[in-house]
């Protein structure tokens, strides 16, 4: 949530005080019975069990837990400052402490400025404790030991020059660059069938050069080494970051150490776990509650526990190996916590032939949680409330700290527990677990390890190439060129691919989650821009909508990515050109349309009128970066996540910020919790009868808030005429979850693909 930290970003949002009139709430109310449902949770919730209130960090939620709800929200964690102890060596201050420095905003550009001139030592450094103070000053102390005179990169000579440097770039043009033929040659760097064309980049060889000095200085291959080993460079957190590890290979056992774990030994025993399990359910050993083959996959997450999957999901979907192994099964994905997407779910599925997936590293996300229960409470309402059909349909992956918790829901924590580790950020968690799980239901645990191959293909080249020919960190260096001194702070991923549809929405939440910061690891807000906004869609769907921007608006970094070979190639035998052919004739010119544009003189030369030539003008001059693979397997795909991922740590790394915590979706959290308190209250005090219907009932902290807080509150009530009733049927019983109800639900018509003879053998 960028909006929330460093750029600002105006927000709108659309909500509805009415509830749903949607069947499956109207004819059994499904509200009622979330609300039912929910209460049973919460005086479960004073017993020690979770309701609500998530955050990555399932350490922190579960201090809260214990003290219910709102203890949770009141135990969240503050970030605190403490230098990363590798970057500090010999320095005795190891306590917290808070840097302090003169900035002021500069509205127009939303940047952080330092108020002052930069003197030797800017910084002055409050200790949080006596012994601090009588060493002076700590902050400049530590400074002085690691070369620097002031804790902003930005003051060091190597930004300065870059600086200066990007002032002759503003005076060139693409077009003239890409003349260029040893500028040309030079810009483009292979891997494993990876091929990266930067030459549509606004830099030139001495922009190259004087990035790779930056990154020296930043220690960058250090700091990519220390992620690698396990250090623990999330230290807001005190963890280590090891989404490498999961993907790591069996011969690397022994070597990642984590709080004396063997983290590579741990993954594998968990992929092999999940290679039996996933096996069993496709091979038919493995069963539903009342016998029948498990075919229908929910996957039960928000955020990174959803977004990589599904990503990943679509992908191979139209893999010829994917398509045929998914014949017969469905992978569904329930994520919002509108009741629309559960009804949008699960409308059609056959609960006996249902296994629901909860993907959560913290097992306490509010919305996940919700959704958990209300895909316990369909498949009970179906199957009777026995908990044979939650260990028999329910199988969770979450963080080993979480192990209680999945106890606690119901789940058969011995066999369909798939444990992750707090040293996997949630958005960085598909080639964990969170993906493992449901990608092997589906697809077969084989063409998951290929992809899991890729990734550790692309992890192998990022910790070993010399920066020159490192794909991610090339396009690490690049996308710090463009946004901190080009100031291009938007970006878009183009995969020229439909299978790729939701990578621009995976690669959003991993770099803005990641780099939507304006703190630096040393605890002093960020004087550069940091953090891009990230949006795409594939083309040439995306030419026909926001491309005119691209072209003639604002500037926009690109990332096109094509392929050799389509997964689905077609054509018919009266066109000349295959369907890809075409595809990629667009994929190859809007990268040179950007750079080249058109001047007036060519427009002129069409015959243009001299009034609309203004108007045809391209000022070109648009930078971006092609990426060309052999074809979208599962194997590409890895290594796609993998340089995704790699480029949103490089940039990290060179910008001095932790790509690894996410304090900034915090806030909103705590302030739900506190608004849905007052829902309560008022729901409550309708029911009584306690206040007249005129009456504002719920009270806020500023008079607009309590304005649409009201508005909403009695709207709602009175469209739904549930208010008295709330969370009960008319005698007062508790309500089924949905109209799947064990008298009502007509299993779904056999019509479909059912395996490769038509059926699955029952
Ligand atoms: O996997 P969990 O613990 O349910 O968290 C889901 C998502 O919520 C976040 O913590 C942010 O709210 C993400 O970082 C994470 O991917």
């Amino acid at each position: 949530t960028p909006g929330l930290a460093f750029q600002n970003v105006p927000v709108s949002i659309v909500g509805s005080s009415c509830r749903s009139h949607h069947p499956l709430q109207r004819s059994s109310g499904i509200c009622s019975s979330l609300y039912a449902a929910q209460q049973q949770e919460q005086s479960k919730s004073t017993e020690g069990t979770t309701t609500s209130g998530s955050t990555d960090s399932p350490t922190d939620s579960s201090n809260g837990q214990e003290e219910g709800e709102e203890a949770d929200v009141k135990n969240l964690r503050v970030p605190q400052v403490h230098l990363p102890p590798r970057l500090a060596p010999g320095v005795a201050w190891q306590h917290h402490h808070r840097a302090t420095v003169q900035l002021v905003r500069d509205h127009t550009s939303g940047i952080n400025k330092q108020q002052q001139p930069t003197p030797q030592l800017e910084v002055s450094a409050e200790a949080t404790d006596e012994e601090a103070d009588a060493q002076g000053n700590p902050v400049g102390r530590f400074l002085s030991n690691i070369g620097r005179s002031s804790p902003l990169v930005s003051a060091s000579p190597e930004w300065k020059r870059l600086q200066q440097h990007a002032k002759y770039i503003q005076s060139t043009h693409l077009r003239d660059l890409l003349q260029d033929t040893e500028r040309c040659q030079e810009m483009y760097a292979t891997h494993d069938g990876v091929y990266l064309d930067y030459s549509r980049q606004r830099a030139d060889l001495e922009t190259m050069r004087l990035l790779f000095e930056l990154a020296e200085k930043q220690n960058l291959k250090q700091q990519i080494e220390a992620m690698f080993d396990g250090e623990k460079i999330n230290f807001t957190e005190e963890r280590a970051v090891l989404h490498t590890a999961l993907r790591a290979d069996r011969s690397k056992i022994g070597t990642v150490m984590v709080d004396g774990v063997d983290a590579v030994q741990e993954v594998h025993e968990v992929l092999d776990q999940i290679q039996e399990f996933t096996q069993g359910v496709r091979s038919g050993a493995i069963r539903g509650y009342t016998g029948k083959r498990l075919r229908n996959i929910v996957s039960v997450g928000i955020g990174g526990s959803y977004l990589g999957p599904e990503f990943l999901h679509e992908v191979l979907k139209t893999e010829p190996e994917g398509s045929n192994a998914a014949l017969g099964y469905s992978l569904r994905f329930l994520a919002n916590v509108d009741p629309v997407d559960v009804e949008r779910t699960c409308a059609d599925l056959d609960p006996e032939e249902t296994m629901i997936v909860i993907v959560s590293k913290t097992f306490t996300t509010a919305e996940t949680m919700l959704n958990a229960r209300t895909m316990r409470q369909w498949l009970w309402d179906f199957m009777g409330n026995d908990k044979e059909v939650v260990r028999k349909h329910f199988v969770a992956c979450a963080s080993v700290s979480a192990t209680d918790k999945v106890r606690d829901f119901g789940i058969d924590t011995e066999n369909r527990f798939f444990r992750f580790w707090d040293w996997v950020g949630g958005r960085y968690s598909v080639c964990s677990a969170a993906g493992a799980v449901p990608l092997s239901l589906l697809y077969g645990f084989d063409l998951f390890e290929k992809f899991l191959q890729g990734a550790r293909s692309m992890d192998e080249h990022f910790r070993s190439a010399p920066m020159e020919k490192n794909i991610p960190i090339l396009m690490g260096l690049l996308g710090v060129w463009n946004m901190s001194f080009l100031g291009y702070n938007t970006r878009t991923t183009l995969p020229y691919a439909e299978a790729l549809l939701k990578l621009p929405a995976h690669i959003q939440q991993l770099d803005m989650e990641s780099n939507g910061k304006s703190m630096t690891k040393f605890g002093i807000p960020v004087d550069y821009p940091v953090g891009e906004i990230d949006f795409g869609e594939p083309g040439t769907n995306g030419q026909h909508s926001f491309y005119q921007l691209l072209h003639m608006g604002q500037t926009v970094a690109c990332d096109f990515i094509g392929f050799v070979q389509s997964q689905q190639d077609l054509c018919l035998d009266d066109e000349k050109l295959s369907s890809h052919d075409e595809l990629m004739a667009n994929f190859f010119a809007q990268p040179d349309a950007l750079a080249t544009g058109k001047t007036a003189e060519q427009v002129r030369s069409e015959g243009v009128k001299d009034e609309l030539i203004p108007h045809k003008v391209f000022e070109g001059n648009r930078p971006s970066i092609s990426f060309l693979l052999p074809k979208l397997t599962a194997y590409a795909t890895g290594q796609l996540l993998s340089m995704y991922e790699h480029r949103t740590a490089t940039q990290g790394f060179i910008w001095d910020i932790n790509s690894f915590d996410q304090w900034g979706v915090e806030l909103g959290k705590k302030l739900a919790i506190d608004i849905r308190n007052k829902f309560l209250k008022a729901r409550n005090e309708q029911k009584e009868e306690r206040r007249a219907e005129e009456e504002d009932i719920v009270e806020a902290d500023n008079p607009a808030t309590e304005r649409i807080l009201n508005y909403y509150v009695k709207n709602s009530a009175e469209e739904s005429g549930e208010a008295r009733g709330f969370g009960r049927g008319s005698s007062g019983e508790a309500t089924s979850s949905s109209r799947k109800s064990q008298r009502e639900h007509v299993p779904p018509e056999r019509n479909d693909l059912c395996g490769k003879n038509g059926k699955l053998s029952r």
